[in-house]
Formats: structure tokens, sequence, C-alpha cells
């Protein structure tokens, strides 16, 4: 059994983790002070509980109310530089090695800021992150657009403009049920049209249509969580059957953002030990491992990796095929994967 040191040594690739699910808890209570946002508890201890009780609530909708004290603190440049930052050294220390790390401009706007000065805010935060980080790490960021709103098409066109500054991709996230993918089609395809990628949550609180749409209909790169892939497949216990959508999405290695923690607190799954993680991992889907909300799972890619150690006996050839899984399925160029592969993921695990 590998010890929690050992596997925060261990190299890992991050590529499913939402910036404003991801504060640490002292940094929530002391920018609230600052602009005098109400906390439902202004002890850094007991909010980091509270966040964690409070998102345990069996429904994504449930689970998103949380976000009101997270974004509601991160309204201005200073205070979402100094979130970013954080994050990427919090991602750092933990063994991160990449990390792609998501929000969603538009919700950081009330206070004045524009899409762009959002952008700008957290990019200076991530090269602070990286510049003092106590381990090299890159961390690069991804477009969210909020699937019950209007703004899919603004926040494509923002994602393109800054292709080269920094943000490497895009993403659609909210509540899943009675907003399908399809609801932002045109901004996905003129992502499409401008090669850029993009993932989109789907198969986490709705099930195979999600999936089906952003795949066929939208052309997603990958899917976030897709745990719902698992409806598509009969497994008796030795002898699997796949059905069409998850034999597509196997044989065409499309990547799955799998977050077991948070799909135990929203209700798409019963435990780590019945995770459909387990059975994707057996078959060989293209499988990476995810923290989603730090904050509100209380958790770490350590952590998780841990977790499934447990229900599982995975070891580390099994941590080593989810971070060189994750790091081809990043939105950075080839070249870019293939030397953090090779340079830092292959020789760490040929090594311990
Ligand atoms: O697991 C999830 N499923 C769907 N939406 C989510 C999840 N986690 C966070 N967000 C949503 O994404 C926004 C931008 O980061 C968050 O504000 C939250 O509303
Ligand atoms: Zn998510």
């Amino acid at each position: 059994m590998i010890s929690a040191e050992g596997l925060r040594a261990a190299p890992k690739v991050l590529l499913h983790d939402h910036l404003d699910g991801g504060l640490r808890p002292g940094t929530v209570v002391e920018l609230a002070g600052e602009v005098g946002h109400a906390l439902p508890r202004t002890d850094a201890d007991e909010l980091g509980v509270w966040f964690v009780e409070s998102a345990d609530s069996g429904s994504l909708e449930r689970y998103l109310e949380t976000f009101d004290h997270t974004v509601g603190v991160m309204q201005t440049a200073e205070a979402i530089k100094r979130v970013a930052s954080e994050c990427v050294q919090d991602l750092a220390a933990d063994g991160v090695l990449y990390a792609e790390v998501r929000y969603a401009p538009e919700q950081h706007l009330n206070r004045g800021l524009s899409l762009e000065q959002v952008v700008d805010a957290v990019r200076d935060g991530f090269e602070h992150g990286m510049a003092v980080a106590e381990r090299p790490i890159v961390a690069r960021q991804l477009l969210t657009a909020m699937r019950h709103k209007a703004r899919s098409m603004e926040i494509a066109e923002l994602a393109v403009g800054y292709r080269d500054g920094g943000v490497v991709g895009f993403d659609i996230a909210g509540a899943e049920a009675g907003f399908p993918p399809t609801r932002h089609l045109d901004a996905f395809e003129y992502l499409q049209r401008e090669n850029a990628h993009f993932t989109i949550h789907a198969g986490e609180a709705f099930g195979l249509p999600s999936i089906w749409q952003a795949i066929q209909w939208c052309g997603a790169d990958r899917l976030g969580h897709g745990v719902r892939i698992i409806d598509d497949i009969t497994y008796d216990g030795e002898q699997a059957e796949l059905g069409r959508l998850a034999a597509y999405v196997r044989d065409r290695r499309i990547p799955l953002e799998m977050c077991p923690s948070s799909n135990l607190q929203t209700g798409a799954a019963a435990s780590i030990a019945e995770h459909p993680i387990g059975l994707l991992t057996k078959l060989r889907f293209r499988v990476t491992v995810n923290t989603d909300n730090r904050l509100m799972s209380g958790t770490s890619m350590s952590r998780e990796l841990a977790l499934l150690a447990d229900a599982f006996g995975y070891g580390l050839d099994d941590f080593r095929w989810f971070a060189i899984n994750a790091m081809k399925s990043a939105f950075i160029p080839f070249d870019e994967r293939l030397k953090l592969i090779d340079e830092v993921i292959k020789p760490w695990y040929a090594s311990h």
C-alpha cells in the first residue's frame, strides 16, 4: 500500500478542477471580510466543514448552491488573482505537474470587471502561482459558460481570443437536467471551425442522451464526468457488453474526466467501491481521475487516488496509467504533452 507521502510525490495530471470550487476556507473568510459578503460560518475550519456538508446534498442543483459563497468573493481582480495563485500553489504542493483549471468568467462581473479583466486576473494569478510554487507545475485555463444562461457564444469567442494567452479550451457547466448541450450548439460549431478544443459536463446528473449530444451533435473532445456511460454497458461480473455509444466512446478514446468524490455528493454514484470508474478502468476506457471541487469535496488529487486505491486496490501502475491518460488528453499542443510524459511522468514512475 502506497503511503500518503508517496501519493503526494507521484506526478499527477488534473484536467477537471473548478477555480471557484477550490478556494482555501481561510481565503474565503478573508475575502468575504474585505467586501462585506455574509458567510454561513466565519471560522475558517467551520466554514470548510460547512462547504463539504452542504455540498453533500445528493443533488447537483443543491451542491451548486454552495458556489454563491465562492463566486461571491471573487469579484475583483485582486481577489481573483489571489485565488488563482493559491490554487496553483496548492495543486503543486499536492504533486500535480499539469492542471487545466476552469471557471465561468460571466459569474465574476458583479463589481464591474469585464470578461477580459477576469481572464487577465486569472492569468496573472496562475503566472504568480507557477513562479512561487514549491514544485514545477504548468497551469492553464478552461473557460466555462453556464448552461442555463445564454452567453456561451461570447465565452467561446473569449476562449479563442485568449488561445495564445493561457486559455486552452472551453466547457459548459451548471445544472444538467433541462439544459442539454445542444442548447449551445452554435458555440460548439464556432469552436470547431476555429480548430479549438472543448469539453462538456455530461452524463453526471443526466444520462446517455446528454453524453450522446455532447459527442455526436456538439463534437466534444472530452466528457466532464461521463459516469452515466455505464448505462450503455451490461456486465455480469465477467463479460461486458457495450452498446453503440459506449463502444464509440471507448473506440475513439474519448477521455472521461471522472471525479469520484464529487459524484458521491451529487448522488451520481453511491460509493467509491460502486463508482463506474472501477469497471470503466477495467474495460480500458480512457479514464482520468480529477478533483472537480476541492473545497466542496474536502479533497485533493492525492486523496482521490487514495480513495481509489482503498476501493479497488490500485497502485503505482494504475496511477501512472491515469497520469498518462490525462496528459495525452490535455488541450496543450502534442509536443508539450509528450515532453511532460517523457521527461517527468515516465522517468518518475520508472524509478519508483
Ligand atoms: O460537477 C459539476 N457539475 C456541473 N457544474 C459544476 C460542477 N462543479 C462546478 N460547477 C459549476 O461550474 C461553475 C464554474 O466553475 C461553478 O460556479 C459551478 O456552478
Ligand atoms: Zn465539474
